[in-house]
């Protein structure tokens, strides 16, 4: 039967989650719930047929025959179905598992990059591994542990029909039971989900120790970030310990209770054995029956093993909640050349206005170098302008059109970006040079000439086809191939955000001069540290603060100072005098620039 899905937004909660991975599995899950069902019925028949067998066997009756056959029957059909249960009890949880983590990975990519990158990878790592497989027992776990509870509750229904003063007995004893479970279900929630937060945090510091590896190695502090990485260690085993004395306890206290219980419904049993009003029959049956209604004591387990998978569950929701990016349904006016305007555009980051109310107007087809100081807001500019973030009040319009109402294929495909540290992602470079759209080996290799990077791609054994990992490259190297890529795929809109800072200024000029000659005409926004690339470009938006404070060309703005001291080395960034006319003259060729480090494709995300 298909089952109507959960809602999205539902799914950011725990209860929304794991009812999601509930439905996606229904069948199985029901398959699980009935076989642990019939199960839990061969094992409530067998002591009364158990019972039968022996009342006709003392009787030697000839009736005894089928009843015997019946109990082989139960024995082999409750085997068989204990194991069914725990085959598709695996594989059902194993297909749960699946389904969390491709709808934890789809929200992860969808998100805004700035909000996803919020997770750390370390952490995003457990939630999508060890969380999702904790969390993915729960519907198996709730399927069986409602079936584990028919048997009890059957056996204290057929104690009452044997005779009611047994199972009168044994429901005296079942409110302490109920305390046992109570106080393990509250103890236990809190352990588990603090042992969840401190395994993420080991794993996060792993991942940040692998990647800063170099600058381990090179202060030689590696015994001191190997107890930095593990100092969770002994809260992680504190917490553990909790939680399994927590489940010790409880296991302890119902197996005292559970047996107690039993002992007592015999006694009862054997007091109305000896007033003849039992059969003997009847009190194997009891005693039978009194250890499958014990059996309720070891729902701890299961019950232990849901407030695990909830608590999981609520760590994977959270990557759920995480706000997806939005896209409308509009494409851009054909005849438009890529002309974008910035209207009021303002972004805050904790509490911190980054750009505050920034209006620009960018004519189709011109190259922009948004120049500035260090955190004076370009990376953050050059995000808003290609969409990788959404600003927090204002409008970006390409050709007329608000970039929020773009169709995703359009926007992607008319605007571009290049990082200053990009990533490689496919099989071979040719792949990861094209991207997603299918494109020919021709092109790609034009854009890589563009880059200066087809020459050295070619000089590896493999070409185009080396693996982005295997293939040994510089940081220029590196950053020639991210901006082939972008120039593979240009369109009205191109983002160079740092993307030849690795580049000696002859390549970089060459690059520069390709970008202008041989790939497709459109506007460029260049967040530029060098004088030389703010100089070739035909606009300069000179940023301070969050604000703009001068746009025009760079021969123009070159008459400020403050400007030229943008450039300058810090002995020289003192405002020259005026009547200084080798200052004031703008150099051609680079005279220096500011080598400030710029974010890599994920910090870039995080704008
Ligand atoms: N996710 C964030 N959370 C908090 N602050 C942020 C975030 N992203 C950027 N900022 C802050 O916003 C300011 C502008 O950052 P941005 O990276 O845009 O500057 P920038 O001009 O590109 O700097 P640089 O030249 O050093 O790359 C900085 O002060 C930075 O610390």
């Amino acid at each position: 039967m298909k089952t109507p899905p959960v809602p999205e937004d539902r799914e950011a909660t725990a209860a929304g989650l794991l009812l999601g991975a509930a439905r996606h599995s229904a069948g199985r899950t029901t398959a699980v719930f009935l076989c642990s069902a019939a199960s839990a019925a061969a094992s409530l028949a067998l002591p009364a047929v158990l019972g039968r067998t022996l009342d006709l066997l003392l009787r030697r009756s000839p009736d005894a025959d089928p009843w015997l056959l019946a109990c082989a029957a139960l024995i082999v059909a409750e085997v068989l179905l204990d194991a069914s249960v725990a085959l598709l009890g695996g594989t059902t949880s194993a297909r749960s598992a699946a389904w969390l983590r491709t709808r934890g990975v789809g929200r992860l990519l969808a998100a805004w990059p700035g909000h996803a990158t919020r997770f750390p990878p370390g952490d995003v790592a457990v939630r999508l591994t060890a969380n999702a497989t904790e969390a993915s027992t729960a519907p198996v776990s709730a399927a069986t542990l409602g079936a584990s509870l028919l048997a009890p509750v059957g056996a204290v229904v057929a104690l009452f029909l044997i005779d009611p003063w047994t199972a009168a007995t044994f429901l005296a004893g079942l409110p302490l039971l109920v305390l046992v479970l109570r106080a393990f279900a509250r103890g236990s929630s809190d352990s588990v989900a603090s042992y969840q937060r401190v395994q993420a945090d080991i794993a996060t510091r792993l991942v940040e120790a692998l990647a800063g590896a170099r600058t381990i190695a090179a202060a030689g502090t590696e015994a001191r970030d190997r107890d930095r990485i593990l100092a969770p260690l002994p809260e992680l085993a504190a917490q553990g310990g909790r939680m399994w004395r927590i489940h010790g306890a409880a296991v302890a206290r119902s197996g005292v209770l559970m047996p107690l219980l039993t002992v007592a419904v015999l006694a009862v049993g054997g007091i109305r054995l000896a007033s003849g009003d039992m059969s003997v029959g009847e009190l194997l049956a009891a005693s039978r029956y009194a250890a499958l209604a014990a059996g309720v004591g070891t729902a701890a387990g299961l019950l232990g093993s849901l407030i695990r998978s909830r608590s999981a569950a609520r760590r994977a929701a959270e990557l759920m909640a995480l706000p997806a990016m939005t896209y409308g349904a509009r494409t851009l006016p054909p005849e438009g050349r890529g002309t974008l305007e910035l209207r009021a555009v303002s972004v805050r980051r904790e509490d911190r206005a980054v750009l505050a109310g920034v209006d620009l107007t960018i004519p189709g087809g011109t190259s922009v170098a948004v120049v500035g100081r260090s955190g004076a807001g370009k990376s953050t500019l050059a995000a808003v302008a290609g969409r990788l973030t959404e600003p927090d009040g204002g409008a970006v319009l390409l050709d007329g059109i608000p970039l929020g109402a773009l169709r995703r294929d359009e926007l992607r495909r008319e605007v571009g970006h290049a990082f200053e540290r990009p990533v490689l992602f496919g099989a071979t470079l040719g792949e990861a040079l094209a991207g997603s759209s299918p494109m020919s080996g021709e092109r790609v290799r034009a854009a890589a000439r563009a880059a200066s990077a087809d020459a050295f791609v070619r000089l590896l054994p493999q070409g185009y086809e080396t693996p982005p990992h295997a293939a040994p490259l510089s940081g220029g190297e590196l950053q020639r191939l991210g901006l082939a890529r972008a120039f593979a795929r240009a369109g009205r809109l191109l983002v160079l955000d740092d993307a030849t800072s690795s580049l000696d200024t002859v390549t970089e000029h060459q690059v520069e001069r390709a970008l202008a000659r041989d790939v497709q005409q459109g506007t460029r926004l260049i967040v530029a540290h060098r004088l030389s690339s703010a100089a070739r470009c035909d606009l300069v938006v000179w940023l301070e603060e969050g604000r703009v404070r001068a746009t025009g060309p760079h021969q123009e703005l070159w008459r400020s100072p403050e400007y030229r001291a943008l450039f300058a080395p810090p002995e020289a960034a003192e405002p020259p005098a005026p009547d200084l006319p080798s200052a004031a003259a703008p150099p051609t060729e680079p005279s220096g620039h500011v080598a400030v480090p710029g974010p890599t494709e994920a910090e870039a995300a995080d704008r």
